[in-house]
Parts: C-alpha cells; sequence; structure tokens
C-alpha cells in the first residue's frame, strides 16, 4: 500500500506553483514534508487528497492511477485517504454538532446507521471528546477541541494514508501531544502511512522516519 505523486505539477487559474513533484509515502512509515512558506506543500497535500486535479502528473493510490478529483471517483477509492488541515474552522460545517461532524463522512457512504454511534463514540474518547463537547457545535468549542473532532472525522473510516497538513501548529502542546498520539496509536494498529507537512523541525525530527525537502522532490521550481 502507497500513496504516491509521480511528477505532479498543478497550479490555479493557470499559474503554476508546484511542477514535477514526486513523493511516496509507503504504508506504515511517516514522512515529514518541510519547504519555504509558498513552494506548494499545500497544494500537494491538495493534489494527493483529490480535493484538487495536477496539470501533469498523477496521484497512484496503492498501485492505481487515479484519475478525477475527490467527488469523481467511487467512495472505496475516496475514504482509504484521510485528511487533516491547519484550521479546523475553515473545513468544519459550522451547522453540525461536532457527534454529527465525525459522522457525516459515514452517512455519506450509507454506513449501516447501527454501526454508526459506536464508531463514533470509539473515536470520540480516543480524541479525548466528552458527550458534553460531541453534543456542542464548533463555534461552542476552543480550536484544540474542534480539531480533535476534526481528527476523529479523518479517521472514522480507518484510511489506509492520512495526510496533515500544519495540522498541529496551532495547538497547545497538551493538544499537539493528544492528536500526535492518537495519530500514532491508529498507525500502529492499521499499518496507515502518514504524511506531516510542518514548519516546525523538531516536530518533524521526533515525528517523521524521513523528512522531504519540497525544493528537493521537485525537479525545478
Ligand atoms: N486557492 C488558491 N488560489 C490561488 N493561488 C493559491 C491558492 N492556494 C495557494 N495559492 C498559491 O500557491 C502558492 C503555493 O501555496 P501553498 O499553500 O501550496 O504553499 P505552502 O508551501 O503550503 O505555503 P505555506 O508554508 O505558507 O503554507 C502560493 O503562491 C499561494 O499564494
Amino acid at each position: 500500500m502507497s500513496l504516491v505523486a509521480d511528477g505532479v505539477s498543478a497550479g490555479y487559474r493557470g499559474r503554476r506553483v508546484l511542477t514535477d513533484a514526486s513523493l511516496t509515502v509507503e504504508a506504515g512509515e511517516t514522512v515529514g514534508l518541510r519547504g519555504p512558506s509558498g513552494s506548494g506543500k499545500s497544494t500537494l497535500v491538495r493534489v494527493l487528497a483529490l480535493l484538487h486535479a495536477p496539470e501533469t502528473g498523477h496521484v497512484i493510490l496503492d498501485g492505481e492511477r487515479i484519475t478525477g478529483t475527490r467527488h469523481r471517483v467511487p467512495a472505496s477509492v475516496r475514504t482509504r485517504i484521510g485528511v487533516l488541515f491547519q484550521s479546523p474552522r475553515a473545513s468544519a460545517d459550522p451547522r453540525l454538532t461536532l457527534e454529527q461532524l465525525i459522522a457525516e463522512p459515514l452517512l455519506a457512504v450509507r454506513h449501516p446507521r447501527d454501526l454508526i454511534a459506536g464508531r463514533v463514540a470509539e473515536l470520540a474518547d480516543r480524541a479525548g471528546l466528552t458527550a458534553d463537547l460531541l453534543a456542542r457545535r464548533p463555534h461552542a468549542v476552543s480550536d484544540g477541541q474542534l480539531q480533535r473532532a476534526c481528527l476523529a472525522r479523518a479517521l472514522v473510516h480507518r484510511p489506509r494514508h492520512l495526510l496533515c497538513d500544519e495540522a498541529t501548529t496551532m495547538l497547545d502542546a497538551s493538544t499537539q501531544a493528544l492528536v500526535a498520539s492518537v495519530i500514532i496509536g491508529e498507525q500502529r494498529a492499521t499499518g496507515m502511512g502518514v504524511l506531516v507537512v510542518s514548519h516546525d523541525p523538531a516536530l518533524l525530527e521526533r515525528w517523521a522516519d524521513r523528512v522531504e525537502d519540497l525544493t528537493t522532490v521537485t525537479r525545478s521550481h
């Protein structure tokens, strides 16, 4: 199992921001990705998450070349990749309670309803979210609590690959440690591959098995 960017170039409205990037994350490994601000790290994550189509090159998921973005590929492909972003407020639907937020990806694929509550409760417990917090909406919880719900949501399908884009940058040290330990625990249990994008060399040093620099995984920039 692996998630691969193979010679990916990408941009926005005709302006290229990423040229010929190649990166592989194997099952069970944690790869760190660093690089200067604006070098295209988040863009590469969005391409790997099937949220942004590359101009050239491919995403290869578990040996299969993927064409099309997230809403166009089958659920069985989409659910293999979990994503956690820096800002939980930008990605969390403000109308949903934290419990609904975590459950929503399961409802979207018509997961058996009687199994949803148990799965949500299990992940909420691991993320340290109490029943009181689960009943609240995003505006009534802290960034750290919301990010923990987003983490539970990202893991709800037991993804084979998890992409973390500065996912702990905004968090205090104890929440950062909790998020990392939940991810590491999941990785040990499932053999999930993890990509960690961060500006923090100490975090990458601690967490990643190897660290890649975006300026060296692209042929030219
Ligand atoms: N939605 C967008 N529309 C237009 N340009 C964008 C968009 N998102 C990013 N960009 C531009 O693409 C370039 C790469 O951005 P990206 O966020 O991928 O870099 P990054 O390495 O993650 O940066 P940082 O470390 O500052 O988060 C930047 O010049 C940025 O302004």
